[in-house]
């Protein structure tokens, strides 16, 4: 089974799913490699829109696949792994023309990271949240806490940040993490959410997004997020990080 999946639908939406269920919607290198294919795709102007989401009910995406990445030990073996996929949310945060984070199901640890990365965030009503890195001693490592600060106001994005736990559409409704909740399928209520974009140019769509990413590269967020991710490095090679690691995986 492919661990991801890539639609272009007629309307122009792009769907790009992470197909891993079994493991959660986890991100390993393949999906990594299948979020670079679909941004590739994502550049044909008969796509006007980028949709992330995860296979099943259960998970968006749990964050970094723990049994790929446990066995990387150092700072510069995690420095490498963690440097892909934020370039990766670089790219999708970059992208010129709205994206979507369609929460299916539970988004935790740098599946936050990854929703944090796209415009707007809309989930199922029973979903939960929460960038829980530290209670893996180590915090956002693809860029997402540098992301998520400009998305938030700060106390709500350090409060999600610092209080690492899974909070409810109700809470991330009051943050400003969610734009929208729905009940029933995912993909039907995302075209309800996106319909009065749906109907415009993609121009006009592509200029209202340069006006964001032309900010977001003068006040230097690719240089903030490589600080994020080299200072998550140097944790990660901490004992205490690869004891809950293998704390989780021998559960
Ligand atoms: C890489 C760094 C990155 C960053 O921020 O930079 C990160 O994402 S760090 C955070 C990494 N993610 C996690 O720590 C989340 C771990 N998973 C969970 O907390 C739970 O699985 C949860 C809440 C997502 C879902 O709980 P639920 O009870 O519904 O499922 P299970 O825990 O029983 O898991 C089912 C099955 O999936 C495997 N699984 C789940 N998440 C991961 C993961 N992130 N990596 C690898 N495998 C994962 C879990 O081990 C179970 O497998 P099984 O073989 O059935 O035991």
């Amino acid at each position: 089974m492919k661990p991801y999946t890539i639609e272009i639908h007629n309307d122009g939406l792009l769907v790009f799913t992470i197909n891993r269920p079994e493991k959660r919607n986890a991100i390993n290198y393949e999906v990594m490699a299948g979020l670079e294919e679909a941004l590739l795709l994502a550049a044909d102007d008969q796509v006007k829109m980028f949709v992330v989401t995860g296979a099943h009910d259960q998970a968006f995406c749990s964050g970094g696949d723990l049994s790929s990445f446990h066995h990387l030990k150092t700072e510069e073996e995690a420095y490498t792994m963690l440097n892909r996929m934020s370039n990766l949310l670089v790219s999708l945060l970059f992208l010129p023309k709205p994206t979507v984070a369609l929460l299916n199901g539970t988004a935790v640890g740098g599946g936050c990271e990854l929703a944090s990365s796209c415009d707007f965030r809309i989930a199922r009503t029973d979903v939960k949240a929460g960038f829980i890195q530290g209670t893996l001693n180590i915090t956002t490592g693809w860029g997402g806490g540098t992301i998520l600060s400009e998305k938030l106001l700060p106390a709500d994005a350090m409060k999600m940040l610092m209080e690492a736990r899974l909070f409810d559409t109700v809470d991330l409704m009051e943050m400003g993490f969610l734009q929208s909740t729905f009940s029933g399928d995912p993909i039907e209520n995302c075209r309800k959410f996106l319909n009065r974009m749906l109907v415009l140019e993609v121009e006009v769509l592509k200029a209202y997004k340069q006006l964001y990413i032309n900010k977001w590269k003068y006040t230097g967020v690719q240089e903030r997020i490589e600080q994020e991710v080299r200072n998550c490095s140097v944790l990660w090679q901490g004992e205490a990080h690869h004891r809950q690691v293998a704390k989780f995986l021998n559960k």
